[in-house]
């Protein structure tokens, strides 16, 4: 047998194993880095969060991560360039948190890469019939693998859209798997860049799909208004927004898009949501120029808003219904206040009130992945057909 393989044979055989995750999201803020101890696979699966750490991206980087994201046309030479630099970058960043928590790369059984989306264009944003939905993620896993010595499994989203589905959102089959209660209704929120949730009523059929969704601009759009009209990355602690008042006629002229009223499942990115997207919207309504302030209040709103148009179309008020939320947009006062104010009836709480950090969520989510495709029977997922399915692709340093 190839040693390789081997090796491969015996980490997939071990009752514990410990799987660092990756995940670098649509925000291009840098790469969070989970070292998690996973004990078991499947329903079995139990998960410690060991150690977390985010390593920012240098403005350099991030500026040509920015021009080849979500457009319609780049440089080539760049992709091919960042998707061999990106990876060998990452591989550093991994180095370097081990060497901080003192751990020797020969402790880790497997690093869970999600890579960079560039692309995401599923059929209802192509709208080509005779092509599937598709996606692309850069960072390569060879790269990773051959730096870091570690066995390296990546480029998750391609089996989703091979089966079928639309490459994302993929946390939704281990939400079910690991958060699933025998009395409590679950919706796990993530605000990220974009925002999805998994809805997870009690005592659901693990081997039925959960209802999941991306539901719209998270905080894409608030951070590309604060970076354009303030110079700032982000709106830290919602302090633009509360300076500004949310202008109605503009927020509904956004809220007509085709893309709130779509049937779930359903995924986007800022190809949709971006600048351009609301200054179409706006012209066409002929709102006229609103304050820098108003625009990041209101582009707030709409994500309160659409995250709650979304979530009341699976749950009717009255269910006693719990929202767990993860990702950055939890740390937004405002945009939390609003979510509040406008779903009553839910309790609001943070993902860390039954897992672990809530910014470290996705990147632990790729890690339990990785975990399914060495060691689990696959994941029932809305695909092509009944068969379970598994993702991720596997590189080997050697
Ligand atoms: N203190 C804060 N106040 C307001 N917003 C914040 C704060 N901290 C983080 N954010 C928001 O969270 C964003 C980063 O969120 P996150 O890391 O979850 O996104 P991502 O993983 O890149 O996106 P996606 O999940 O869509 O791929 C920032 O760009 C910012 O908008
Ligand atoms: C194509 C892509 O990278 N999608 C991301 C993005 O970030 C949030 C939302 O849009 C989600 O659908 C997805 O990531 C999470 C981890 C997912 O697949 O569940």
């Amino acid at each position: 047998m190839n040693p390789s393989v081997e090796k491969l044979y015996s980490i997939a055989q071990k009752p514990s194993r410990t799987v660092i995750g990756l995940m670098s999201g649509t925000s291009l803020d840098g790469l969070d880095i989970a070292l998690c101890q996973i004990n078991g696979s499947g329903n079995e699966t139990g998960v410690e969060l060991k150690n977390f750490k985010t390593i920012p991206y240098d403005s350099e980087l991030k500026k040509r991560l920015k021009a080849i994201s979500s457009v319609q046309q780049v440089s080539l030479k760049e992709v091919c360039l960042l998707h061999s630099k990106l990876a060998g970058l990452h591989a550093e960043f991994i180095l370097s948190a081990l060497e901080k928590w003192d751990i020797k790369p020969d402790q880790i059984d497997c690093i869970a890469s999600h890579g960079q989306t560039i692309y995401h264009a599923p059929k209802i944003q192509h709208r080509q019939d005779d092509s599937p939905n598709t996606t692309l993620q850069i960072g390569d896993g060879d790269h990773i693998a051959r730096k870091t010595g570690i066995l390296t499994i990546s480029d998750f989203r391609q089996k989703h859209t091979a089966a079928g589905g639309e490459g994302a959102p993929l946390a939704a089959p281990v939400d079910q798997m690991l958060f699933t209660h025998e009395s409590e209704n679950r919706i796990l929120l993530n605000i990220g860049g974009i925002a999805n949730f998994t809805y997870l009523p009690a005592s659901s059929n693990p081997d039925k799909a959960p209802i999941t969704t991306d539901t719209g601009p998270g905080n894409t759009l608030i951070d590309n208004a604060v970076q354009k009209y303030f110079d700032k990355d982000f709106d830290k602690n919602g302090r633009i927004a509360r300076q500004g008042s949310v202008n109605k006629t503009a927020l509904k002229a956004l809220k007509t898009d085709p893309y709130f009223k779509k049937s779930f499942p359903k995924t986007t990115g800022p190809e949709v949501f971006n600048l351009e997207w609301m200054q179409q919207r706006l012209d066409k309504s002929k709102v006229g120029d609103i304050p820098s302030e108003d625009i990041v209040a209101t582009l707030t709103r709409l994500s309160a808003d659409t995250i709650t148009e979304s979530v009341k179309k699976v749950v009717s008020d009255s269910q006693n219904i719990i929202i767990y939320v993860s990702g950055g947009g939890f740390h937004n006062p405002v945009l939390m206040d609003w979510l509040n104010e406008l779903l009553p009836d839910c309790h609001i709480l943070s993902f860390a009130k039954i897992g672990f950090d809530p910014d470290a969520k996705e990147a632990v989510i790729f890690a339990i992945l990785a975990n399914e495709l060495l060691a689990g029977e696959g994941f029932s997922i809305n695909t092509d057909s009944n068969k379970k399915v598994n993702f991720g692709k596997i590189s080997f340093p050697e």
